[in-house]
């Protein structure tokens, strides 16, 4: 079984080509990064670390790697002959992979109705289903037909730490032992064969907002509020006793929603949060309030991590006083190498904070949830 992976970064090798490996896929990385897509062919492998007491490393074998930039062809050729494709290079990067995808859509639907599944694990509501718009507007109507009938894009929810990598072996990945990788069965071409370590649900929608206002939610917060204190990494931010009381807040807000909204029990959900929060403070990860918080302007945007609870709590006569606080964060998170961080401050320069809150959030002023967020705003300035 073949798989094609765009992203070989930390995700990519520390989850799902881990994974993938594991369940006898043989992977070809797909990357800009001409160091890692080197280093991945010549060598075929490279080791996954897990940062737990015992440090246990499994090397992942059967894999190599293309470049999109100089063998787009070759790509698109892999894609044309792979069972399945995944992605995790960003969502905003999606756009940059929608042609060498249709190119090797187009050249596999052209001579065979093999299905393929193409899955994008990235934190966002709807990723494949934003991979397939931006895939299906490059098809001809020929190859969109054929499509229809043998690729399905079954949207996904993808849960593991990890951090930045800085070792001497750059194909090294250090990442925490938890991992969930969720996907919506429903979306899938029936007649599938499972990838062992995937859970299939029939609905996914309950699991990737408990992922993305959880998990992310609850870890945008702590680097945001880290961020103004000055902590570098999640680990010292959530050594903070003040701090993690605040994060907790936010997930008691979002909890409020998932439990409503998906019936969640309330006791189980609360033990989830628990576990989340001790995932944060993983003493054997070292994970920096940049990672956490870049972004920002993605991390605002109506269907993120922080405005679509709150919306939703809203809706519900819930609280999202919390939340509000941790978009104010986001407002205030002036990271100078991040350049949605510097777009954001440009922005807030320029017309006022106000005004750019409304700009990447899509709340009127004078919407409640605005005016609490500015609130927060002026307290934490
Ligand atoms: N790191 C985590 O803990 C984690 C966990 C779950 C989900 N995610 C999601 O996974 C995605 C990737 O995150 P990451 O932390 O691995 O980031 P990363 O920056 O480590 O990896 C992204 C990779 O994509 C590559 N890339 C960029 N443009 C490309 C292109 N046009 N074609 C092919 N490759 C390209 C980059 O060179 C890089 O190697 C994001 O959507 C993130 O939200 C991350
Ligand atoms: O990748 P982002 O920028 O959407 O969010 C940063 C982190 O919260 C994220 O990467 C988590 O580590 C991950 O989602 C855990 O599963």
């Amino acid at each position: 079984m073949k798989a094609v992976h765009f992203g070989a970064g930390n995700i990519g090798r520390g989850f799902i080509g881990l994974l993938l490996s594991q369940a006898g896929y043989e992977v070809t990385f797909v990357d800009v990064n001409e160091a890692f897509v080197t280093q991945l062919k010549e060598r075929g492998e490279y080791p996954v670390t897990l940062a737990s007491d015992g440090q246990e490393t499994v090397i992942v074998k059967n894999v190599t790697a293309l470049s999109s930039v100089t063998h787009a062809d070759e790509v698109a050729a892999a894609i044309a002959g792979a069972d399945l494709v995944t992605t995790a290079v960003g969502v905003s990067i999606l756009k940059h992979i929608a042609g060498v995808l249709a190119d090797g859509i187009s050249r596999r639907v052209a001579v065979s109705s093999a299905p393929l599944h193409v899955i994008a694990c990235e934190n966002a509501i709807g990723g494949s289903a934003q991979l397939k718009e931006l895939v299906y507007v490059k098809l001809d109507e020929a190859a969109r037909a054929k499509a229809e009938s043998s690729v399905a894009f079954p949207n996904a929810a993808v849960d593991r730490i990890v951090p930045l990598q800085q070792h001497e072996d750059i194909l090294k990945v250090v990442v925490e032992p938890f991992y969930e990788w969720v996907v919506d069965a429903s979306q899938m071409i029936p007649g599938y064969t499972p990838v062992e370590g995937v859970h299939y649900v029939d609905n996914l929608e309950p699991y990737i907002e408990r992922k993305l206002f959880t998990v992310n939610t609850g870890h945008c917060s702590a680097a945001y509020l880290g961020f103004l204190q000055g902590y570098e990494t999640i680990q010292q931010a959530m050594e903070d006793e003040a701090l993690t009381a605040k994060v907790r807040e936010v997930l008691e807000e979002t909890g409020a929603v998932l439990i409503q909204k998906h019936g969640f029990d309330e006791a189980e959900h609360s033990k989830y949060i628990d576990k989340i929060l001790e995932r944060f403070r993983n003493p054997a990860l070292t994970d920096e309030v940049s990672r956490v918080g870049r972004s920002p302007l993605r991390k605002l945007s109506p269907s993120d991590r922080l405005v679509s609870p709150a919306t939703q709590a809203y809706d519900r006569g819930l609280s999202y006083t919390a939340l509000t606080r941790s978009m104010a964060g986001a407002l205030l998170f002036k990271a100078g190498d991040d350049p949605e961080a510097v777009e954001l401050q440009a922005v807030i320069a320029e017309l006022g904070a106000e005004a750019a809150l409304t700009k990447y959030t899509g709340l009127a002023a004078d919407h409640p949830i605005h005016q609490a967020a500015m609130e927060q705003y002026a307290k934490l300035s």
